[in-house]
């Protein structure tokens, strides 16, 4: 069966190292525990809709090396389908290195690698599944162009575009609002898309008036404990949608299950209101901040209450 969630988007395995302090350069510190986790904006989307019960394809490049092969089994094992996943031996598979001190700080190198090799001819390929997908997720964690282009291909398709412009650009292209259908960022990637700094409900009106003006059919901004603030071209008031009360223990990859949730119900309720939608997803994204980690950290359907389906 076809995939109804496509995304195209990045892979990055995290090589973690927990300490009590963070080194200094030149300076040698001995840590206490390491470990290597799943991570890449794309692919975490991509592994929250699934864990949904979503049928998913992911369109990436990882490095033809150990993090690469790893990380094609790891999505194998979560079903998604890694028909569009090549394995480049032109550069290594993208990797974060973190290092964590026990005040939870923490300083991170991202090398993308072969994340940016993904190019046009990777989506000509797999075109046919980008085509008859529901849905097709993107963020910019790739080339910007190349995420342009899977937007544009799926609009000329008919099939819903779902953009998280993630990490934020100050000077991303104007043609992305005009293909998102929806456009979902968090407050820092507001702030830094508009100028403006988020910093309360008011604020999250405002910045998701300005993101609708620029030509995108409806915008969602994440807020983190708040929920999300949605506004549509159909309902050009802004709405709050809050989410629940939790204990959250670790708040990283929240807004990729996020996105990964919406990106499900977008494909397989297409008749709930975007408002429900965003309520449901907002619930699976607070059952995430309640474990650690990101991709551990999020959950599968037969775990989650059924009235969420
Ligand atoms: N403390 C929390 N309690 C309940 N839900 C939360 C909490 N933090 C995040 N969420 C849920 O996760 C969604 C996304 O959170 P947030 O806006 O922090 O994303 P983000 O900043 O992109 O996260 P990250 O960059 O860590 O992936 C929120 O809209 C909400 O549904």
């Amino acid at each position: 069966m076809a995939a109804q969630v496509v995304v195209v988007g990045s892979c990055m395995t995290d090589l973690v190292s927990l300490t009590t302090r963070l080194p200094r350069a030149g300076e040698t510190v001995l840590g206490h525990k390491f470990f290597i986790g799943f991570g890449g904006k794309g692919a975490n989307q991509c592994v929250q809709s699934a864990r949904l019960g979503a049928n998913t394809s992911l369109i990436c490049k990882v490095g033809k090396d150990s993090f690469g092969n790893d990380y094609v089994e790891n999505l194998k094992k979560n079903g998604i389908s890694t028909a569009f996943v090549d394995q480049t031996t032109d550069a290594a598979t993208g990797t974060a290195s973190i290092i964590v001190n026990s005040e939870g700080q923490n300083v991170i190198v991202i090398v993308p690698g072969a994340n940016l090799l993904l190019n046009s001819e990777d989506l000509k390929r797999a075109s046919d599944v980008i085509c008859k997908a529901k849905v097709l997720v993107c963020q910019l964690e790739i080339t910007p162009a190349v995420s342009l282009e899977a937007l544009k291909m799926a609009r000329a398709s008919g099939v819903k575009t779902l953009f998280n412009p993630a990490p934020a650009l100050a000077d991303l292209d104007p043609q992305f609002y005009i293909y998102s259908d929806i456009f979902c960022c968090n407050e820092t990637e507001a702030e830094i898309l508009t100028g403006i700094p988020v910093g309360n409900l008011e604020d999250a009106e405002k910045v998701g008036r300005m993101l609708l003006e620029r030509g995108c059919k409806l915008v969602i901004v994440t807020l983190g404990a708040e929920g999300c603030m949605m506004i549509s071209v159909e309902e050009p008031i802004p709405k709050h949608v809050p989410a629940g009360k939790v204990r959250a223990v670790d708040t990283t990859g929240a807004g990729d299950s996020f996105v990964g949730a919406l990106a499900f119900y977008l494909a397989y309720y297409p008749k709930l209101s975007m408002e429900e939608m965003i309520r449901k997803s907002n619930c699976i994204a607070s059952v995430s901040v309640q474990a650690s980690g990101t991709q551990s950290s999020y959950p599968y359907r037969k775990d989650l209450p059924q009235d969420l389906f």
